[in-house]
């Protein structure tokens, strides 16, 4: 199975012609031997660019490949701007299976003996079909007796398994990338497949989403900007989820929107906002905010809220992670290149040995263009993608965290503008960083600081008379054993140090018996080589 796949896959890579991707000079003989001897797997899309072969390549290969396709769409800072356009164009339109085998895959996980135990309707044609899951509706019987409008989402039978095969043969041809493409070493094939095969995976796994459906809809149950439906939770397992079904309106329909008179303008900014409250309060982001996913309540449209819907990737941050975003921001936008640089030196962002002149004029150069434009039309995803483009120069390794925060941030922005084109991003967006840097420091942060710690303390604080006596009375003997140890070292250390030395005589004993040997002063040699064994032996009795 494994081999004939694997054969599939490259001869369709032969057929669209994507050997072309290694230039002649860097094939090696047997490869291009190889090559030629494969008459049947010519380029049969001569009249196409390597960029659309690739696409229509991977569309051919399957879902597990188009999905790869649409993430590596979304790394311009890896791939060539008409490559990765090409790469944003692929669709994974699958044929749905069956909703028969739905509802068994569905009675089997829920341990049904049949599917109007639970549901009082079960439609067999699924409202939508992916290449991971397909969605059903459904009506659940709860159990005040009421009816409730449900989504079931099932994970495709057999997909697991394909993945997993597909992925193995994935990283194999990442291996070959690596090795072979001109720009091998820096693009890390093997990285970019092992962050999708951790993707992938997780979004196979509908438990996990329901998880954060679960905590995004908690974080947000307060909030007049976003819904998160309701989510089953004990009707929930790996490969089915049941969750509230919602109406909207697509958030790409905006003629729907403006029909039925959206404040546009709120619309765009509350996506914002939602994004950095998502980021900044809560520090847990839905990092798939692709125009499907996202919709809009018909309820009171002048003052809108969105809907959200696919949890499955998730992007969290730490304390840290959140003070880099902040503290750029705010220098960047004050053009305040050299605090950007000497704040990636201070936290060890960047090594210590990095010369801040040279990091600060390299973030200028790729920033300044950014702020020819009036700051209102500055895109906060690209500041960050340039940023982290000329970090990584500078031997930054860039969290992938991070990395998937400033793809949402594109989504956002690219969202924003098109509900709302005179949207500022930067006036939007700046109160939450002001008031999370201020937050940071003060008074209030030492406060915060206490009560955070507070806890920990309060439950610690009866062990400690114990805690000292015990310390008390085991200081001595410890100290004693400490003492010890550090002797035997320090015997340890003259030991190895005799050990060298005798090794270095009996080497030197050596070379000099086989120059005297090759001169012909025998009794010389004779005298050096019993010299080496003598040495060589203390050497190894030391
Ligand atoms: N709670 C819901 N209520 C109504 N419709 C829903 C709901 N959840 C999902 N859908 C519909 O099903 C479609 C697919 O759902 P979802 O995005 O969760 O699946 P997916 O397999 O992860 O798809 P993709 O990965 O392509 O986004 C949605 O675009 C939407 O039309």
């Amino acid at each position: 199975m494994r081999i004939s796949r694997f054969y599939q896959i490259q001869k369709t890579l032969l057929q669209y012609g994507l050997d072309e991707l290694i230039p002649a000079q860097w094939q090696p003989w047997y490869a291009k031997l190889l090559r030629g001897s494969l008459f049947w797997l010519r380029n049969r899309y001569p009249e196409h660019s390597i960029g659309a072969r690739l696409r229509l390549a991977l569309q051919s290969l399957g879902p597990v490949w188009i999905k790869f396709g649409q993430m590596l769409s979304t790394r311009r800072d890896l791939l060539p701007a008409a490559l990765v356009d090409e790469l944003a164009i692929l669709q994974d339109k699958v044929a749905p299976f069956a909703g028969e085998e739905a509802q068994r895959l569905i009675e089997e996980a829920l341990e049904l003996t049949e599917i109007s135990e639970l549901f009082a309707h079960f439609e067999l044609i699924p409202l939508a079909s992916a290449s991971i899951a397909q969605v059903h509706t459904a009506q659940l019987k709860q159990a005040d007796g009421s009816l409730a409008d449900v989504v079931i989402k099932v994970i495709r039978p057999g997909i697991r398994k394909q993945i997993l095969a597909d992925l193995a043969l994935m990283d194999s041809l990442a291996v070959m990338a690596a090795r072979f493409l001109p720009d091998g070493k820096r693009l890390r094939p093997r990285e970019v497949v092992a962050e999708y095969r951790k993707t992938i995976l997780d979004e196979l796994d509908l438990q996990r989403e329901a998880a954060n459906a679960i905590q995004l809809r908690r974080n947000f149950a307060e909030s007049d900007s976003l819904y998160i439906p309701f989510v089953y939770a004990d009707h929930c397992r790996s490969n089915v989820m049941v969750m509230e079904r919602i109406y909207g309106i697509p958030v790409s329909d905006i003629p729907a929107l403006e029909a039925q008179g959206t404040n546009m303008e709120l619309l765009a900014k509350r996506g914002v906002e939602v994004f950095f409250t998502q980021v900044f309060r809560d520090s847990f982001f839905h990092a798939d905010m692709h125009p499907g996913n996202i919709f809009v309540s018909y309820d009171h449209p002048e003052n809108p809220k969105y809907i959200g819907i696919d949890c499955g990737i998730v992007g969290t941050l730490n304390a840290e992670d959140k003070r880099y975003l902040a503290e750029n921001f705010v220098a960047f936008f004050n053009r305040d290149y050299r605090k950007v640089a000497q704040l990636h030196l201070d936290s060890g962002w960047v090594p210590a040995h990095t010369k801040v002149e040279e990091f600060e004029s390299a973030i200028r150069t790729v920033c300044e263009p950014i702020f020819q434009k009036p700051l209102a039309e500055i895109s906060f995803g690209h500041v960050l993608l340039n940023l982290f483009n000329t970090a990584r120069r500078f031997e930054m390794q860039v969290q992938p965290q991070l990395v998937l925060l400033q793809k949402t941030l594109l989504y956002i922005e690219g969202l924003g503008r098109q509900l709302y084109p005179q949207l500022d991003l930067w006036k939007t967006a700046k109160p939450f960083l002001e008031n999370w840097v201020k937050q940071q420091v003060g008074l209030p942060a030492i406060w915060r600081q206490i009560k955070e710690n507070l806890p920990f303390w309060a439950e610690k604080m009866p062990q400690m008379p114990e805690l000292l006596h015990r310390y008390l009375e085991q200081g001595p003997r410890q100290q004693q054993a400490l003492l010890l140890q550090m002797q035997q070292m320090q015997q340890q250390q003259q030991q190895s140090k005799q050990q060298i030395i005798s090794a270095i005589l009996a080497a030197a004993c050596l070379i000099s018996a086989s120059i005297a040997f090759s001169i012909s002063t025998g009794w010389l040699a004779a005298t050096l080589g019993a010299a080496a064994v003598v040495f060589a032996i203390k050497a190894s009795l030391a």
